[in-house]
């Protein structure tokens, strides 16, 4: 197990990052304040994994009980979050009761705003199991959930006590599922590291075969990054906004074709492809930077084609995003591979990427 720091003040945590991490009881329970913990997971995660998460929490004397959530991004809205409650509520769980998150990041992101928001604050731990998870939501506090109109508009920054994130759960991820969370991989090292863009380059074979050392050593590298970010800028007043590249497009992919249809890393890893375009276009990146990670996003198995949803759609769509400013679009763009650079674009420049990238 290897363990890293994400440096808050009173509210800094640990990100633990292992295989069999599932099963320490003695290390997750060190994270459970009171008697009881309730476990949140979905119908895809839960029959592979609550068991183990449950009788190594209760090997160690706590009350575990388990709240199974329907799995999908088009579940991730109200009436789930309003499930968790249900259950919080009918088994009396109190201010001490820790939430756990096991799963992906829909399950994270939920469980998260209900930890924010139940009895106006309980603990939560992550226990991500899906490599995008891992990689990235697990960690930094962003908790929320979607709304028609738009993105995870509606939640809160509550940071974790903990974060476990088991590698060895990668194991049962479908291929695809690996791909999304490469993008993530991609977008993190894009934004702020050069020498983890040749990594991911060289490494992407054994990312896509499932190796577990690799995995893991994409998960350290990715969280260092996140990490030391998040600990400059928790609430995204500035620097945090480059973890959203490639996300105003691909935000506006996921909404436009309806939650689920694309995954979040899907079109993130699309998203990466418009705003590079883009970047090239304004004349900040060097075209042949651009090609390089059109071709990494490919050689990922992620889309680089965007969707038809039609320039004005887009442009609708991006302009609810959480980064825009009295209708301004504001866009995470790139100068280098390892180097990026947040910007307001003229409208006929926006244009001519989504013509040619869509
Ligand atoms: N909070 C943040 O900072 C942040 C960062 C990135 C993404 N996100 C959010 O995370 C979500 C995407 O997360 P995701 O890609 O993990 O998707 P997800 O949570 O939907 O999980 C993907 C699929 O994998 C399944 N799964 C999970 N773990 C598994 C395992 N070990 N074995 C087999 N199947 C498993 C899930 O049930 C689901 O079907 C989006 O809603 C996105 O907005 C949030
Ligand atoms: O942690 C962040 O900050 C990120 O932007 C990470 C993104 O990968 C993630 O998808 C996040 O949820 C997007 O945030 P949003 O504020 O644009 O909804
Ligand atoms: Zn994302």
């Amino acid at each position: 197990m290897l363990s890293l720091q994400v440096d808050l003040g009173q509210r800094s945590y640990p990100i633990h990052i292992g295989v069999d991490l599932i099963d320490r009881g003695d290390l997750i329970a060190a994270h459970v304040a009171g008697p009881s913990a309730v476990i949140v997971t979905n119908t895809t995660v839960g029959p592979h994994y609550a068991g183990r998460l449950e009788a190594a929490l209760r090997a160690v004397g706590k009350q575990v009980s388990t709240i199974v959530l329907p799995d999908g991004e088009q579940f991730k809205h109200w009436e789930t979050l309003n499930l968790i409650f249900d259950a919080l509520l009918a088994g009396r769980a109190d201010r001490k009761t820790t939430l756990l998150a096991l799963g992906g990041g829909v399950v994270g992101d939920m469980t998260g705003f209900a930890a924010a928001t139940y009895m106006r604050g309980v603990p939560f731990v992550q226990v991500p199991t899906t490599l995008l998870a891992q990689v990235d939501s697990s960690v930094g506090g962003k908790t929320g959930i979607n709304h028609p109109l738009g993105k995870n508009m509606i939640g809160a920054f509550y940071q974790p006590e903990a974060v476990f994130a088991d590698v060895g759960t990668l194991a049962t991820l479908p291929s695809r599922e690996i791909s999304a969370g490469i993008a993530e991989i991609i977008k993190t090292a894009a934004v702020a590291d050069a020498g983890f863009v040749d990594w991911v380059e060289d490494a992407l074979p054994d990312l896509l075969r499932g190796d577990t050392d690799t995995l893991a050593e994409a998960v350290r590298r990715s969280c260092e990054v996140k990490a030391r970010v998040v600990a400059e800028d928790e609430r995204e007043s500035g620097l945090r906004a480059i973890l959203n590249l490639g996300h105003t497009f691909g935000h506006a992919i996921e909404a436009g074709l309806g939650y689920g249809e694309w995954l979040h890393g899907e079109a993130v890893g699309c998203g990466m492809v418009m705003a590079a375009d883009l970047s090239a276009r304004l004349g900040l990146l060097a075209d042949a930077d651009g090609d390089r990670l059109r071709r990494l996003v490919e050689a990922a198995g992620l889309p680089s084609r965007a969707p038809k949803l039609g320039e004005d759609r887009y442009i609708e769509l991006m302009q609810g995003d959480k980064k825009a400013e009295g209708g301004d679009i504001r866009f995470v763009l790139l100068k280098s591979l390892g180097e990026a650079v947040i910007t307001r674009v003229p409208e006929d420049e926006l244009r001519a990427t989504l013509a040619t990238t869509s």
